[in-house]
This record gives C-alpha cells, structure tokens and sequence, in this order.
C-alpha cells in the first residue's frame, strides 16, 4: 500500500481531484456525476473513486473534517499520488447578510485560526490563495449556469464549536466559514499544484436557518457540477 491512509495502487488516481469532507459525498458524487467509477480507497472509511466525467479521467474522495485531516490526504495525493489539480466541495455556515442558504461560495482565499501554516512561517503572515486560473474557470462556470455564487474571503476554522468569534470578520466582507480550505491552498503554493474551494451554505450562522444533514449529504449537486466542469475545462 503506498501511503499509510490510501490503499491505491499508483495510477489509479487521476492528476485532477474532487474533494468533499464527507466520504459519503464522494461515493454521491461517483454515483451520480462519474462514469465507470471504480472504488480506490476504503481505508478508514475514506471512501475514493477513480471514474470518467465527459470523457476525462477524475477521482473524487473524502477528506474527513478539519486541516489536519485534509492535509494527510491531500499531501499523500500531491506527494506520492502526482495530483496537480485539487477542487475542494463542502459545506459552509454563512456569516454575512448576502451570502444565502444554499449560495455557492468559492473562496479566493481564507483566513484560518489554524497554527499550521505559523508552524512553516512563524514571523509573518502567509495569505491563503486558491489557484486564480481555477478560480477564474469556476467563476464563469457558475455564472453561465446561472448559479448565485459569491467570489471573496472564507474563514477556515479549526472549531466547530466554540473557539474565537469568526462572525466578527463578516464585517470585514468574509463570506462563510468552513473548516479545510487554508490547508488545501496552503499544500497548493508549498507543491505548486492548483487548488480551490467551492462550498455551498448549508446554514446561516446570522439568521439559524439551516438544511438537514440528509440534504448535506445527497444534495447541493451545483457545486459538484461546477467542481467537475472546473477540472476538466482547459
Ligand atoms: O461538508 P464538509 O465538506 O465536511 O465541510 C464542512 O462540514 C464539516 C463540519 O460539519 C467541516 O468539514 C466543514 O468544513
Ligand atoms: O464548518 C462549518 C460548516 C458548516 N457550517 C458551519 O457553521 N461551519
């Protein structure tokens, strides 16, 4: 088995990636948008699968929740796997009056509470961006399908209950916070692949409204659409 939490063979994963939180949204996203998908990894449940969309080869798989979880996954599939192009597509809890309950957000980049980027970086910052070509792509994908997508800041959290008040940065134009895209962009600049984050709102930390976690888990399909459309647009 060539990495502790991957069971794939090498080439068996292919250079451009989906990656939702939940396993379970990948084996969705398999299911429903991929042809000929075959499993390449159950190894803690993290279920991944190597399949064609509109001809060209994608994989898509769990990343469990949060940046330590996300960054063993996505260090194995940049590392030893050669994945170049890495589409992040969760969910997120709106913090800003016009960003709405199922919106799509696709982060341009993110704050985080998380220390991992300090680790590397201890005496300055390090702005998390995601890949402005993938961003672009997105962006236009969106618009032509005529979503309601919102372009900006998101904040990456290490806490989904309690830790420092990220609604505060609302104010300050961030759109939602998730909890694995600083991570993901911060592996995309250290590895010089793309990386990119797309979320839908699944609740709305200003106003209560929120979706059930069967929703979450079967639905929110645009983003899946716009994630793929993403990956294979040249
Ligand atoms: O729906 P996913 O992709 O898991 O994303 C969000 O949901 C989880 C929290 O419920 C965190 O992983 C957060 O980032
Ligand atoms: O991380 C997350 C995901 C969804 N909703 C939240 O409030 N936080």
């Amino acid at each position: 088995m060539p990495t502790p939490h991957i069971e794939a063979q090498l080439g068996e994963i292919a250079d451009k990636i989906l990656l939702p939180g939940d396993p379970l949204r990948a084996k969705f996203i398999a299911e429903n948008f991929l042809e000929n998908a075959v499993q390449f990894n159950n190894v803690r449940g993290m279920l991944g699968f190597t399949g064609t969309y509109k001809g060209e080869r994608v994989s898509v798989m769990g990343t469990g929740m949060g940046m330590p979880s996300i960054s063993i996954y996505a260090s194995e599939l940049i590392e030893v796997y050669g994945v170049k192009k890495l589409i992040r597509v969760g969910t997120a809890g709106s913090i800003n009056p016009d960003v709405h309950i199922r919106d799509l957000v696709i982060a341009q980049a993110a704050a985080t509470t998380s220390a991992i980027i300090r680790h590397d970086f201890p005496t300055f910052d390090f702005p998390m961006i995601s890949d402005f070509d993938l961003l672009d792509k997105a962006f236009h994908i969106a618009k032509n399908l005529g979503l309601n997508s919102h372009v900006g800041n998101v904040l990456s959290s290490d806490l989904f209950y309690g830790g420092p008040d990220g609604v505060e940065l609302g104010k300050y134009g961030v759109m939602a916070i998730e909890m694995e895209a600083a991570a993901l962009f911060y592996l995309g600049a250290k590895h010089h692949v793309q990386t990119l984050a797309i979320m839908t709102i699944s609740d709305h930390i200003l106003t209560g409204e929120s979706t059930t976690s069967e929703e979450r888990q079967l639905t929110f399909t645009d983003m899946m659409k716009v994630g793929l459309e993403t990956l294979i647009a040249d």
